[in-house]
């Protein structure tokens, strides 16, 4: 068969498809003098989140959404690149989970800034040193990350929109199978692939890495060595994976909040989500039904809630403070509503943001 004619054709909606590219990012460009003239924010989440399910409500196939969404993701990503060069800090070093969660937020053409604790980047964000943060909030098997919760009873920063990142390793060496005498990673990570290793590896010894990316490279120079680490450390060290989904439990995925200096407006249709830290008091938490008493005023309303979390304050003993995520948007009449009646008896009801729930 004679591949030229169908190439031909691809060849030309290649540049229709590169013109429309160029005026759809000259358009973005216009909206960047505006937003730069005006004070606005580069990343629109809500917007973002409207432009993803227009585009995947048009699709009739055979292109999948994942696909189109990824090629939005990198569209939109070079938009920005045109209005501003953005800085994202994450949790380094790189090629970590966080650094995967980084990219598919924000994509190929904004730059990254890792950071070594929590606390580096809501610090490099309110300097204005970053323009967002990424800050991993909870995991489907280990529960909440409470030192990243922790930072927003002192941080005025805003939780602008989130993310879930499926958390996957792969084994990875120049070596065959057969030649591997160690296997280097995170002792985390051992953990969640203790099982696989047994199996697949039994005689290998188990080495702890200060890293899973640092492990990637020991892998890398060391004979008969592996690491255990994201997909993302072996293209990041371009060392080959052997094997991929080596985690013994399947599904298992980390929220991640984008945080920045400028709330995110409503997406509407039921799709926005909040987040409050909420102070009873050291008295009244003491008291019978405190707590049922701080929810009333939120399901009366019909705004459920999907997470609750108590930490301590850290300014008395036993004294503390509930961390929620609810349904809605802070502009909501109905939250506002709740919001007011909660601050007539709780010393403390802080938003922390509304964002669009996790595509
Ligand atoms: O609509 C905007 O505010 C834009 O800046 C354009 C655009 C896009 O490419 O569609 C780019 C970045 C924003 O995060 C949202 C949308």
């Amino acid at each position: 068969m004679d591949l030229n004619p169908l190439r031909e054709k691809i060849d030309d909606i290649d540049r229709q498809l590169v013109e429309l590219l160029n005026r759809r990012l000259s358009l973005a460009a216009e909206i960047g003098k505006f937003k730069r003239h005006s004070g606005g924010p580069i990343y629109v989440a809500e917007r973002e989140d409207a432009v993803f399910r227009k585009v995947t409500a048009l699709n009739e196939g055979p292109i999948k959404n994942d696909a189109l969404r990824a090629i939005y993701r990198e569209i939109m990503s070079a938009a920005i690149a045109l209005e501003k060069p953005l800085v994202i800090a994450y949790l380094g070093p790189e090629a970590t989970n966080s650094h995967a969660a980084a990219l598919k937020k924000f994509g190929a053409s904004v730059d990254y800034q890792p950071l070594l604790t929590f606390a580096d980047i809501f610090t490099a964000v309110e300097k204005g040193e970053a323009d967002y943060g990424i800050i991993p909030i909870e995991n489907s098997t280990e529960g909440s990350v409470r030192d990243a919760l922790d930072q927003f009873v002192t941080s005025d920063l805003k939780i602008v929109a989130q993310l879930n990142l499926e958390i996957s390793y792969a084994l990875i060496s120049p070596e065959p199978l057969e030649k591997i005498t160690k296997v280097y990673s995170k002792d985390q990570a051992l953990a969640q692939c203790r099982l696989w290793l047994q199996r697949h590896l039994p005689h290998a010894q188990l080495v702890n890495a200060s890293s899973t990316a640092h492990a990637v490279e020991i892998a890398r120079d060391e004979p008969g060595a592996a690491a255990v680490a994201p997909p993302i450390a072996a293209t990041h060290y371009g060392v080959p994976m052997l094997m991929r989904n080596i985690q013994d439990k399947a599904n298992n995925t980390t929220r991640f909040f984008v945080i920045g200096k400028t709330p995110s407006g409503p997406v509407g249709g039921g799709r926005d989500m909040t987040s409050f830290l909420i102070s009873l008091g050291d008295e009244a938490s003491r008291q019978p039904g405190a707590l049922l008493r701080m929810l009333k005023p939120l399901t009366e309303r019909g705004i459920n809630m999907s997470k609750i979390e108590s930490r301590p304050s850290k300014r008395l003993a036993w004294d503390y403070y509930f961390y929620l995520d609810v349904t809605g948007h802070y502009d909501d009449p109905a939250m506002r509503a709740a919001v007011e009646e909660l601050r007539t008896f709780c010393p403390l009801v802080k938003w922390l943001g509304s964002y669009p729930v996790a595509a």
